[in-house]
């Protein structure tokens, strides 16, 4: 994938399963935004093959999108409407008509205060907005979830929360691909983790039974290969 002369995927392969958590972890301009892109069809790659549930996005966008979730870092929600109001409103977009309580129930899942729920988005913060924005997603029941920097900015409890909800989402066999620069979020989530560099993926650990990844060896690894790059 080049933009004019630029190239900035370059051999990248990933497959990223139903039923489980892939984080990209990539350093400023590693090519993570753009993977999303391609997999949403807003870019179409110069070469290779994109596939979102059996379907090319660059072809068929609609049927793609229907079937994926997205969060943005910074997700665009309605200041103007309450917390209840955007999460009807924007699954009215995409076709669905949860119920008062089934929204309510997402909220709660997702950490949202009770006090938040009927309470305009204008006085939120970022981790409210990214907990209507994960709900959101929680009840759209796609089979496939997109994060960009899903918890940037968001404090540890807020991250917990976060990271809760999208672990539910998993067991519902959906297939997660979140991006990130921050490695500790990427170990606290994924069962797998790509470590991306100049277009390609040069390594790939997993989670293993049990065991949750050794950060103190990803650290040094991961430091090792931002220092060399
Ligand atoms: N629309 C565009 N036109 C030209 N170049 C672009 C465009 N979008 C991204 N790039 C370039 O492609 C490279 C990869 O960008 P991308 O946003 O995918 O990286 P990233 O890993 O998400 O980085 P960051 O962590 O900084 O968001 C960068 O060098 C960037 O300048």
């Amino acid at each position: 994938m080049s933009y004019g002369s630029h190239r900035v995927l370059d051999g990248l392969s990933i497959a990223v399963p139903a039923g489980s958590i892939t984080a990209l972890l990539g350093g400023n301009g590693a090519g993570k935004s753009t993977t999303l892109s391609l997999l949403l069809g807003f870019v179409r790659p110069n070469d290779g093959r994109v596939t979102v549930c059996g379907v090319d996005p660059g072809v068929e966008p609609d049927h793609a999108r229907g079937r994926t979730a997205y969060l943005p870092e910074n997700v665009a929600l309605y200041d103007h409407l309450t917390a209840v109001e955007n999460a009807s409103y924007l699954l009215a977009l995409s076709g669905n008509r949860p119920s008062r309580a089934a929204i309510l129930d997402a909220f709660a899942a997702a950490g949202l205060q009770e006090r938040a729920w009927d309470a305009r988005l204008s006085g939120f913060s970022k981790g409210m907005r990214q907990k209507v924005a994960i709900a959101v997603a929680w009840l759209r029941e796609v089979p496939v979830l997109l994060l960009d920097e899903p918890t940037s900015g968001l404090d540890p409890q807020a991250t917990a929360d976060f990271n809760a909800l999208l672990h539910a989402i998993r067991v519902r066999n959906t297939a997660v691909l979140m991006v990130t620069h921050d490695l500790l979020s990427a170990v606290d989530v994924a069962d797998r983790i790509g470590f991306l560099e100049r277009g390609r993926i040069v390594e790939e650990v997993a989670a293993t039974g049990t065991e949750r990844f050794d950060i103190r060896a990803l650290r040094a690894r991961f430091g090792e290969r931002a220092r060399a790059a």
